[in-house]
């Protein structure tokens, strides 16, 4: 399997390449060079396979003959043993057709944990293999950077820099980051918001010199294999609930569009995917892309859904790529747009093809508190705000009462204890693994929206960097 850049101008690499890359070099998306398929037998064979098993058939041809399939396998069965339950992740019933699928069971409550887990035994495997060091930079709205923390921390090949949004986490977010001693392991809380802290990961992938210096790579969802882990839930989901016989539908908290992406990548594969919705909070780029046809960024507002609030959303570029007949040139006059005016069109036949495929919609936050709300009333079913406006969405959209709708449950609402408390009167507890957490010591260092001192600080940290000058 070979990898092309969305915007053409980047070498086409194998799968090891492009997990190691995260980012490409003209700026654009790795994405594979065609779709893999699985036949209709193959999806309905996956009834009742434990989790890791229907991931190395889905994750297998993503990876070529790069990673030794004994060795594939023996990283999930790892990566997926740690995980509090045993059916990694279960669905719950809340109606008659509406089901959450609880992606939170990991170590550190999120569904970033379902690929970071397999990611962070990836890296450290193709490093190993390689001799190689890695400097990891990553931007963070309060899961990404706790689950790649968890997953990277303590690895001798590996320095793992954080950025996360100065006081625009909750509580347990931050300090799932800050209170992690581990020495290889660093938490910069940035004046700014998510989006600042994405664009100077990207412009430090963008500064080939600073990113060969320091064998930087990624673990937001830039990166390919993140998404490639997400794709195998959409399978399990499906499959419980009569997939390949029976079509099914999934609401999808979004922000970056790494996760209803992959959804889409699963649908590409062969699984009969009715529709994938968009769920956003007020930050509601998306929805409103989808509505005018125009991708326009607008100031981010604060809500009680932080990991959703993000304006610019990186891997909309891959379906772009995809819906517009895969034209590289197309993609770089999109994004040179972007840059330059804050904005694009997307064109009608492209319009059309996204539309054919996903809606979208938003919840404020008093449809948010009132979901809670009315859920934990009527289902007696405790949802996470973000979680929460996938429900929302779900029920603005429903099309076929006959197609069951599955809503990503991406965290577990004890990591928003004030605004579940507000909107239910229950306050969660967080797992006996955590339940210290808001009394360990933290350290984190605070640093300015500027590039200079962002790569200062992480050349200082990086062993990688202080290895090449020796
Ligand atoms: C809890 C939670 N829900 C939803 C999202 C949105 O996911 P994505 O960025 O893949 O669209 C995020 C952040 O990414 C998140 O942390
Ligand atoms: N919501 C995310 C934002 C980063 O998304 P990613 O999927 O691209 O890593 C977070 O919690 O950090």
């Amino acid at each position: 399997m070979r990898y092309i850049s969305t915007r053409g101008e980047a070498p086409v690499l194998g799968f090891s390449d492009a997990l190691l890359a995260g980012l490409a070099r003209d700026g654009g998306l790795y994405l594979p060079e065609s779709w893999p398929q699985i036949d209709a037998a193959t999806i309905a064979g996956f009834a009742g396979k434990p989790y890791w098993q229907v991931a190395e058939r889905v994750i297998a041809p993503f990876l070529g003959e790069e990673i030794a399939p004994k060795d594939l396998r023996a990283m999930l069965q790892e990566a997926y043993a740690a995980f509090a339950h045993p059916a990694v992740t279960p669905l719950v019933q809340l109606d008659d057709n509406l089901f959450v699928q609880e992606l939170f069971h990991g170590p550190t409550l999120a569904f970033k944990d379902v690929a970071m887990q397999l990611l962070g035994r990836l890296m450290d495997h193709v490093l190993k293999a390689r001799g190689r060091r890695a400097t990891i930079v990553g931007a963070t709205s309060g899961d990404t950077g706790s689950a790649a923390i968890e997953a990277f921390r303590g690895l001798d090949q590996v320095d793992i820099v954080i950025l996360y949004p100065h006081g625009r986490v909750s509580d347990v977010q931050r300090r799932q980051m800050t209170t992690v001693a581990a020495p290889n392991v660093h938490a910069v809380a940035l004046e700014g918001n998510f989006d600042d802290c994405q664009a100077l990961v990207k412009a430090m992938f963008n500064h080939h010199a600073f990113r060969d210096e320091l064998g930087l790579s990624g673990v937001n969802s830039i990166n390919w294999a993140r998404i490639v882990a997400q794709v195998v839930y959409y399978f399990t989901a499906a499959v419980a609930l009569g997939a390949p016989r029976r079509p099914v539908s999934f609401a999808v908290p979004t922000g970056n569009f790494g996760d209803i992406f992959a959804g889409y990548v699963a649908k590409r594969m062969g699984l009969p995917i009715e529709r994938l919705v968009i769920a956003t909070n007020v930050n509601d780029i998306l929805a409103r892309t989808l509505e005018t046809g125009a991708y326009e960024a607008r100031g981010v507002v604060a809500t009680s859904a932080p990991s959703m609030d993000i304006q610019v959303s990186s891997n909309f570029e891959r379906l772009l790529f995809d819906a517009h007949g895969r034209d590289p040139a197309a993609l770089r006059g999109l994004m040179a747009s972007l840059s330059q005016s804050g904005r694009f069109e997307i064109d009608a036949a492209t319009l059309a093809a996204i539309r054919a495929e996903f809606d979208g919609a938003r919840a404020d936050e008093a449809e948010i508190a009132a979901t809670i709300g009315r859920t934990w009333r009527e289902a007696g079913y405790l949802l996470d705000p973000h979680t929460a406006i996938g429900v929302a969405a779900a029920g603005k959209t429903a099309r076929d009462p006959a197609v069951p709708t599955v809503v990503l449950g991406t965290a577990h609402p004890a990591k928003f204890p004030d605004a579940v408390e507000r909107a239910s009167g229950v306050r969660p507890a967080l797992p006996a693994h955590l339940a210290d957490l808001l009394e360990r010591p933290e350290r984190f260092a605070v640093l300015a929206n500027d590039l200079k001192a962002v790569e200062d600080f992480v050349r200082a940290r990086s062993r990688s960097a202080r290895g090449a000058a020796a």
